[in-house]
């Protein structure tokens, strides 16, 4: 955790969930009524098909929906996209920009994605910016090489930390039940919180930066606790809305 910084506990369902998963949507929104909302927030991304109804079911929570992607234009002739501001006009929040499964997927660059970062904030949406090394560039001792190549070449320049959110995930820990050590995690954030304040100053000190990669509720609480690790940005185990709250409630303990 990073003092005076407000942990965000987001799950991204990815390419899961129809009308019926709107009810794990229903559950999160009544469990994270509470005391515990006002030191945390909380955010599901659903497949974009749910984005309306779902923040239509989050009006009377702090619950907060966002999108897995925009296009980094504002609009036009881009089959099959969304732009940032449709995300806004339903109700969205906050968008994730980068994922690694986009930049595998759809060969996306760090400069693609510092673009749709700008997008989000244009239509006045979170960006919430992934990163993470690979397998192989971790066995190759690359890992703090390929994160600073990656947070300078994806993070707009006057990013704020009320809109930018940056989310580590090591892509060979996610949805595969592996996890860096504590260690490993404590060096990673604690790199890029350095990166972000020689770049940002005082926003970048409160810049928050997730986790992901197979968080779960029994590894949540250690992982959480780690310096410099504000929330966590869970796949898997946010479709289930027990998982996500029990996850969400480690904070109960870390807060208090
Ligand atoms: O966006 C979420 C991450 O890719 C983590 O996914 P996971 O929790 O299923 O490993």
């Amino acid at each position: 955790m990073t003092p005076d910084v407000r942990p965000l506990v987001a799950g991204n369902w990815k390419m899961n969930g129809t009308r019926a998963s709107l009810d794990q949507i229903k559950a999160i929104a009544e469990g994270v009524q509470g005391p515990l909302s006002e030191k945390v927030e909380s955010l599901i991304c659903p497949p974009a098909t749910l984005l309306y109804v779902a923040t239509a079911l989050c009006t009377d929570s702090p619950l907060q929906i966002g999108a897995q992607d925009c296009h980094q234009n504002a609009s036009g002739a881009h089959t099959g996209d969304l732009a940032a501001e449709m995300i806004a006009d339903c109700f969205g929040t906050h968008v994730i920009v980068g994922h690694s499964e986009r930049r595998t997927d759809h060969a996306e660059t760090d400069h693609l994605v510092r673009a749709k970062a700008e997008a989000a904030y244009a239509a006045d949406l979170t960006a919430v910016i992934c990163i993470g090394e690979t397998a192989d560039e971790r066995k190759s001792g690359q890992t703090l090489d390929i994160l600073k190549r990656q947070l300078a070449g994806s993070v707009p320049d006057g990013a704020t930390a009320e809109r930018t959110v940056i989310a580590y995930e090591p892509v060979w820990a996610i949805g595969t039940g592996l996890t860096p050590t504590v260690a490993d995690v404590a060096e990673a954030h604690a790199f890029l919180r350095a990166e972000l304040v020689k770049r940002f100053g005082d926003a970048g000190k409160k810049m928050r930066i997730l986790y992901g990669g197979s968080v779960k509720p029994s590894n949540a609480r250690e992982l959480m606790a780690v310096e410099n690790v504000d929330g966590a940005l869970i796949g898997g185990a946010s479709l289930k809305a027990q998982d996500f709250l029990a996850i969400y409630r480690v904070y109960e303990e870390l807060t208090a």
